[in-house]
């Protein structure tokens, strides 16, 4: 069976081909607390094998975005239409078992620290063997051998596949996070400031491995962050957010090079500063 997640049914008649169509469709999406705005308005289209980019400073509603778009918030109002293997189907309508399964299955969630997105008690090789068992594996050497062979590619030694992740540095711990994340391959990723909090060398170090990852698995990602240089190398199109609303969009150089709304102009000068 795929592990991709069984979700509605739609004739091929009625369905265009699926490279036609967009792997997340966002429409109106709106979040509050209360009174206070999350975010709003948001729309936008994810084709297949794209990195979206969002930016924006301090509060200004990206994590939220992100939250809401992975099922991890209810936003008031709005689609999150995502293409599935049997068609498209508006995940904020999703009963709880079945965005759990999406979420162990076609989409992964990379947080900002580790801790959030590692079991800390369990083996590094437990914490990738976790996942594909979660969508069915079974063959302990085939989960051990598949284990070993991500650690490689997230540039973790082999012999450190029965150690706890607390064992590891800050930079180890997110790329093993990274790996836990990858290797049922999902076709979308939820990335929130992956690279926050490390040194700039340990960040320089991941965005490289992340870039590579990207490119070979032609993963399609959203990522939030502040630091417009992980943006300028990991993102093809750029989203940036001020108040809870999107105040610009478009491809990441373009944004970059050519910024059009006083804010994005700000923010794009302020770095060039540094
Ligand atoms: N749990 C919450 N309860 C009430 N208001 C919240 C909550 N979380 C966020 N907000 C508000 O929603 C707005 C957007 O916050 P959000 O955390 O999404 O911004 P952000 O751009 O991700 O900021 P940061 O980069 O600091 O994480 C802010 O005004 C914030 O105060």
């Amino acid at each position: 069976m795929s592990p991709s997640v069984e979700l509605g049914r739609r004739s091929s008649q009625e369905t265009p081909a699926l490279e036609d169509r967009p792997l997340l469709s966002v429409r109106g999406l709106e979040k509050r607390y209360g009174h206070r705005v999350g975010c709003t308005g948001v729309s936008f289209d994810l084709w297949p094998g794209e990195v979206l980019g969002i930016v924006g400073e301090s509060g200004s509603g990206k994590s939220t975005l992100l939250a809401s778009l992975a099922g991890h918030l209810r936003p008031e109002e709005g689609q999150v239409v995502f293409e599935t293997s049997e068609g498209p189907r508006d995940t904020l309508k999703l009963t709880e078992a079945e965005r759990r399964r999406l979420m162990r299955t076609d989409w992964a969630f990379v947080h900002q620290n580790p801790r959030d997105g590692l079991r800390m008690d369990v083996s590094a090789g437990g914490n990738v063997g976790e996942r594909l068992m979660a969508v069915g594996a079974r063959h302990y050497g085939d989960i051990r051998g598949q284990a070993l062979d991500w650690l490689a590619r997230v540039e973790i030694a082999p012999d450190r596949i029965d150690d706890r992740p607390r064992a590891f540095s800050g930079g180890m711990q997110q790329r093993l996070q990274i790996a836990r994340n990858l290797v049922t391959g999902p076709r979308l990723v939820f990335m929130d400031e992956p690279t926050g909090g490390l040194d700039v060398s340990v960040q320089a170090r991941l965005l490289d491995l992340l870039r590579g990852l990207v490119r070979q698995m032609g993963l399609s990602a959203i990522i939030v962050t502040h630091d417009l240089a992980v943006v300028r190398l990991l993102a093809d199109r750029l989203m940036v957010m001020k108040g809870g609303h999107v105040v610009e969009q478009g491809l990441t150089d373009q944004v970059l090079d050519d910024p059009q709304h006083p804010y994005t102009q700000l923010l794009v000068s302020s770095v060039l500063q540094v």
